[in-house]
């Protein structure tokens, strides 16, 4: 059967949902299809998830910080119980995308799209035609070709383990595995990270990615650098890791944490002579692909951005607002925060501290070890470094990067502050309620 639409929408994660719900809104007939589950990646297999398990590991971290402080001993993780709470929060996730999509006036289908031409897409035993298609396929974990890969687990495992094993490891050490590594060691198992070369996490800091290292080590995480896995045996109930020159490892479960591939390949891009390469779908400034009539996001998409929710969002709401002409102008990334929720949490904005320093004509780096303030002796934090990179012409933020569990909410102020141009001086009358992160802002910034 074939039906003709405005738009259709392929992948329903952050980027497909936003654009499907804003163009049905603006009016437009929009179709949607999904080959999995219903709102995609974050909300099911990605952020939600890992907040979840994390918000437990920041209470236990809490506590043991605090012990012998008005704390007896740290709590233990009941792994199954914070599993079933945390279905709690996805399992209603499909159902619930779903009916909203419908609700919006959108006509869904459950199968894999694939484009016949530049007009046509199978889905099924249905042929969709539309005037303008918008791609957000997203990406999954990729496996590296090893002999023995087919024993590696992914994200998606880690997030719904039944039981958490005695003896763990991923392999790569990128967010998902510090993130990963910070939440089965506070839940008690034996965590090891191998790495392939002295670098993990190298678009940080260098010098706050070594002393979260050295804090994740400090409870017992094991790092493996310059460590290039060629060969995982099944032995017994273990998996035995080894290289090429002999390093070997036995561990219960194995983890691939070497990046996510962009699902790009199932679309038949081919027959719509839309490009791609390696990272995923090439578009110009306007999301718009090698086919005028086809866009492209979120990611799935092959870019210089991080591949982020918010950055998703922000594309969707962009293309919204180009597709139903309230927006001619390319579209404009602000500078995006990132964030490794781990133990401690490191996050970054901006001008690297290792870029300021190859143009010390341009900034200046103030280095600060926060952790003798009041806001983080309170708690007994181990550790609280906080670099800021100003524009030496201008006298702005351009960048920051910190290591300490608020880094996450501390980032998102000096993202504002980057983003808005504020100045110090605009920030020296200000007021915030103390003690909070926020009264601190002072200073770091002056
Ligand atoms: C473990 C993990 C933790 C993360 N944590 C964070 C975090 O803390 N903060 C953050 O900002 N980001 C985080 N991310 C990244 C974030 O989840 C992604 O950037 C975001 O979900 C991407 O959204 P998307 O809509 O582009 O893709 P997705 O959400 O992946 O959606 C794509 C959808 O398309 C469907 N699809 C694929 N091919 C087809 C086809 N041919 N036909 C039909 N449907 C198809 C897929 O099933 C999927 O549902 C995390 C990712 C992971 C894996
Ligand atoms: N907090 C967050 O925002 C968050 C959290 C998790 C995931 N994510 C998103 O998901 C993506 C995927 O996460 P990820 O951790 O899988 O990827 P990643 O790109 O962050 O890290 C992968 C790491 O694996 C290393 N690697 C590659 N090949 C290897 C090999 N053969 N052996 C050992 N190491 C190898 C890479 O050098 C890299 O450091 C992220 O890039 C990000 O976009 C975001």
């Amino acid at each position: 059967m074939k039906k003709i639409y405005d738009v259709v929408v392929i992948g329903s994660g952050v980027a497909g949902q936003t654009a499907a719900s804003g163009l049905a809104f603006a009016g437009k007939n929009v179709a949607i299809v999904e080959n999995d589950l219903w709102g995609g990646t974050c909300a099911n297999r990605g952020c939600d998830p890992k907040k979840i398990l994390f918000s437990v590991v920041e209470a236990h971290n809490k506590s043991l910080h605090l012990i012998g402080k008005g704390i007896e001993e740290a709590p233990i993780i009941n792994w199954s119980q914070l599993i079933a709470f945390k279905n709690t929060f996805t399992d209603p996730v499909p159902e619930q995308s779903k009916k909203r999509l419908k609700a919006s006036g959108i006509d869904v289908y459950n199968a894999t799209a694939e484009f016949i031409d530049a007009k046509n897409i199978k889905v099924q035993d249905h042929i969709l035609e539309a005037a303008q298609f918008v791609i957000a396929t997203g990406a999954r974990p990729a496996l590296i070709n090893i002999e023995g890969k087919e024993h590696f687990l992914t994200s998606d495992d880690f997030l719904s383990l039944p039981n958490m094993p005695d003896k763990l490891t991923f392999i790569g050490g990128g967010y998902i595995a510090f993130e990963f590594a910070a939440i089965a060691n506070a839940a008690g198992a034996q965590v090891d990270v191998i790495h392939h070369n002295s670098r993990p996490l190298k678009a940080y800091d260098q010098e706050l990615v070594s002393a979260l290292m050295s804090q994740l080590e400090a409870k017992g995480v094991i790092f493996h650098l310059d460590t290039n896995i060629t060969l995982i045996e099944k032995v017994g109930q273990q998996f035995k890791l080894t290289d090429d020159k002999g390093f070997e490892l036995t561990t219960d479960l194995v983890f691939a944490t070497t990046g996510r591939l962009a699902n790009t390949e199932k679309l038949k891009l081919e027959n719509a002579d839309v490009t791609y390469d390696k990272k995923g779908i090439i578009v110009n400034d306007y999301l718009q692909t090698s086919n005028p009539a086809i866009y492209a996001l979120g990611d799935v998409l092959s870019k210089k951005q991080p591949k982020l929710t918010p950055v998703s969002s922000l594309e969707a709401s962009y293309l919204v607002s180009l597709l139903t002409n309230k927006n001619d102008c390319p579209i404009a990334y602000p500078k995006i925060p990132t964030n490794v929720f781990s133990s401690p949490k490191l996050a970054q904005v901006g001008v690297t501290v290792l870029e300021a320093e190859n143009s010390k004509d341009k900034y200046e780096v103030s280095t600060i070890d926060a952790s003798n303030w009041f806001n983080y002796l309170r708690v007994n934090e181990p550790v609280s470094k906080v670099n800021i990179i100003i524009d030496k012409d201008s006298g702005l933020l351009a960048g920051a990067s910190c290591l300490n569990n608020e880094a996450d909410q501390l980032i998102n102020f000096f993202t504002f502050f980057i983003n808005k141009e504020i100045k110090a001086a605009e920030l020296a009358d200000a007021v915030f309620a103390y003690p909070t992160i926020a009264s601190d802002l002072t200073y770091f910034y002056t």
